[in-house]
């Protein structure tokens, strides 16, 4: 499984695979718990998710995807309710989950101040409330209205819904003309036990945690309901204001609170990373018994003027973040040990457990990687676990923050039962009896079926219809599982004579419940629609082992027409020939995917099916992107001394904009050396080589737009 490959360790192609199934899970995520207020994965599964998404980006910033998680807040305003956009955007913050990452956290400030820490005047840090955050504003001490974060921008009208609760104030005094008061929407403990217990009485939906219930109650369209959900205010930041309140977060909030809002008692001034992580200690300690929940402290920097200095990334402020709570663990029982087949024929172990509560999920499985991870044996042969096995019917600490499938973190061997044994891994398919050898340096067994194994058949039908290959608009995984057990589609040409045979008589599509003529021909026009197909998505779509989109595309550039691509791999084969050299000499391609693409063309079977497949389409050919408008465009730059008008982090970003790739060493490949005063060796270096140097003013007018 690729998300649990270590990131230094991720291909190119991987990690461009993996950042869009991220795109797509964090975006499914969101919705689920910003606009639906019913999470599908727990909070530390999510930030974990979230972190690997940045960790990839750090590693490829090439490939961060506009869709990426990383930049979004929240998720946009619910219909229903009426939109109010923020004067003051409402962020989110960035997450510290480790004492290093606090370490990290105030070593970053104080490099972009300039400063020493005993400079900065200390930090704050307070809990983090699990709530919803909520915006009031408030003109000439009246409450005007209140709003929910939304995305950010544009939030959610939730004015009436907001007067109902105790702790927001209708008038305030001494306060500045113009005042929006944010803070944090929660519900405490009894009073969602109550709710819980009166919702159940009534045949009602029950809420899955506080958080929910918080959100669900102030998110309501008709604000009676509101009216008789218990919640609660803490009040800790602001928005627009007509005068500053203070000079310190601290005195800022202590002025809120005289405004007469609920603020936090536990919040404190630390001077630096080890004041800020014994207070945090001290929360975690408080944490069962403060009545409410919260996920983690959050620290910001206590001098507003630094604050406003230090200003915001694209969605978080450089001056706070989150140092959450870490995840949770729970012990249970392992049931069974399913194995699944994928695409490409890997043989995946799957965890049955006990259902069990983690982090206020039920788990009832978990990835168990591949036959060597169930030894206790790592891809080198070291051991982990302490070299213990796993057993059917060990207890097992299942670890609810690794991935969108649990981990196992540890086997209890005091408690396994006797007459156990070790794990027998299979040696051909479960799905087709195929031999499923192990190949040298794979950790996984494949299964050698091909075309045959009814599971690589269907995994293959679905990455066909995925996203990012012919993405078919009611054709997703669950149709096509259906579509093949029903014995209507084996292979993609399948699916475009679909309607022709529908049509000839076969009733049993429009008799399954759920499908009517309409349902029917909708479908079958969205099939149409993709009849024509790009060249990098065809290829992409055919699912060839290490031939995914970054791949495709670059693929498609080179060999312009499918059937060049084709003529080429096909005389490939011989690869003493020059077809062969050509093809592993594509950027990005090399001699296993090469092997791969080859071996997929040259098997009789796999050949027929794509020939079928071809028949029924037309495949486009490949364009290349217009790289014409920018200066910069497919040049590799190298920035280096000082900059007055840019950081290095700007600079570098902006530079990624245009297209051009940031180095951090001068090289032959070098095309621009950007210096400002200061550039030591890596001037002379390029003076040396030719290479054409520009000042940070030269550079500036250079990108600028015509
Ligand atoms: N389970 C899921 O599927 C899922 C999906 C999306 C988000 N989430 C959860 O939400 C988090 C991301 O959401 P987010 O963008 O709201 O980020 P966040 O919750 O990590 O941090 C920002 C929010 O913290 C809140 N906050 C609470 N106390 C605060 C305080 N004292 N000072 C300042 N802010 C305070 C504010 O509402 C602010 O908007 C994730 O870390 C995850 O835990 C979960
Ligand atoms: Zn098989």
């Amino acid at each position: 499984m690729t998300a649990e490959i270590d990131i230094e360790s991720l291909t190119a192609l991987d990690a461009e695979a993996e950042l869009r199934r991220l795109a797509q899970v964090l975006s499914d995520a969101n919705s689920a718990y910003h606009t639906d207020d019913a999470p599908v994965i727990s909070d530390a599964e999510y930030d974990v998710l979230k972190r690997r998404n940045v960790a990839i980006e750090a590693r490829f910033p090439d490939l961060k995807r506009i869709d990426s998680a990383t930049d979004q807040v929240g998720a946009a305003p619910a219909d229903g309710f009426s939109k109010i956009t923020h004067d003051v955007a409402m962020l989110s913050l960035g997450n510290a989950f480790s004492d290093e990452d606090v370490a990290d956290f105030d070593a970053r400030i104080c490099k972009y101040l300039g400063i020493q820490n005993s400079a900065l005047g200390g930090y704050t840090a307070e809990p983090k409330i699990d709530g919803l955050s909520l915006s009031l504003r408030y003109e000439k001490g009246e409450l005007i209205h209140a709003v929910t974060r939304g995305d950010g921008s544009v939030g959610e009208n939730v004015t009436a819904n907001a007067r109902t609760i105790s702790d927001v104030p209708e008038r305030i005094k001494d306060a500045p003309d113009i005042l929006e008061v944010r803070g944090e929407v929660y519900m405490a403990h009894s009073d969602f036990e109550t709710l819980n217990a009166r919702q159940a009485a009534n045949g009602d939906k029950m809420f899955a945690n506080p958080r929910n219930a918080a959100a669900g109650s102030l998110r309501q369209l008709n604000a009676e309901i509101t009216r008789d959900r218990p919640l609660k205010f803490f009040a800790y930041a602001w928005g627009a204001l007509s005068a500053p309140l203070a000079t310190t977060q601290l005195e800022a909030v202590a002025r809120l609170a005289s405004f007469g809002f609920s603020t936090n008692p536990l919040t404190k001034l630390c001077a630096g990373p080890s004041e800020l992580i014994a207070h945090y200690s001290l929360i975690e300690q408080q944490r069962a018994s403060l009545g409410y929940d919260i996920d983690g402290v959050v620290y910001k920097v206590d001098d507003l003027a630094l604050q406003d200095r230090l200003g915001f990334r694209s969605s978080t402020p450089r001056w706070a973040i989150a140092h959450k709570f870490p995840a949770e663990l729970a012990w249970t029982r392992l049931e069974g040990i399913d194995i699944q087949v994928g695409r490409t024929g890997a043989l995946s172990p799957v965890a049955r457990l006990a259902p069990v509560t983690v982090g206020g999920v039920v788990v009832s499985n978990a990835t168990l990687h591949n036959e060597d991870y169930i030894a206790g044996k790592d891809a080198k042969g070291g051991d982990i676990r302490d070299g213990k096995d796993i057993r059917v019917g060990d207890w097992v600490q299942v670890y609810r923050a690794g991935d969108v499938i649990p981990k196992i973190a540890d086997v209890d061997i005091e408690k396994r039962p006797d007459g156990s044994v070790p794990f027998v891994f299979p040696t051909t398919c479960p799905e087709c009896d195929s031999d499923a050898p192990r190949e040298p340096g794979d950790a996984v067994r494949r299964c050698t079926g091909g075309l045959i194994c009814p599971a690589q058949r269907v995994e293959k039908l679905k990455h066909f219809v995925s996203r990012g290959a012919f993405d078919i608009d009611g054709l997703g995984a669950k149709q096509v599982e259906q579509f093949h057990t029903d014995g209507w589609i084996n292979e993609p040409s399948d699916i475009f004579t679909l309607q022709a045979r529908f049509e000839t008589g076969l009733q049993q599509l429009k008799n399954r419940e759920g499908w009517g003529d309409k349902s029917a021909s909708n479908l079958f026009d969205a099939i149409d629609e993709k009849r024509t197909i790009p060249l990098p998505k065809f290829l992409f779509a055919l699912g060839i082992r290490h031939v995914g989109d970054a791949a495709s595309n670059l693929l498609a550039l080179h060999y312009g027409t499918l059937k060049a691509l084709m003529a080429a791999v096909d005389d490939a084969v011989d690869q003493a020939g020059p077809a062969w050299d050509d093809l592993i000499d594509v950027d990005g391609v090399g001699a296993v995917m090469a092997g791969s693409l080859v071996a997929a063309f040259a098997n009789d079977h796999e050949r027929a099916a794509i020939d079928r497949l071809i028949a029924q389409l037309s495949v486009q050919d490949a364009q290349r992107p217009d790289t014409s408008s920018s200066p910069v465009s497919g040049k590799t730059v190298v920035f280096t001394g000082t900059f007055e008008q840019l950081t290095r982090a700007e600079a570098k970003a902006q530079a990624e904009r245009l297209g051009a790739k940031v180095s951090g060493s001068v090289s032959a490949k070098t095309d621009i050396l950007v210096a400002g005063p200061g550039a030591g060796s890596k001037a002379k270096k390029a003076a040396d080589l030719g290479i054409e140097t520009l000042t940070e003013a030269e550079w500036i007018a250079l990108i600028a737009p015509a």
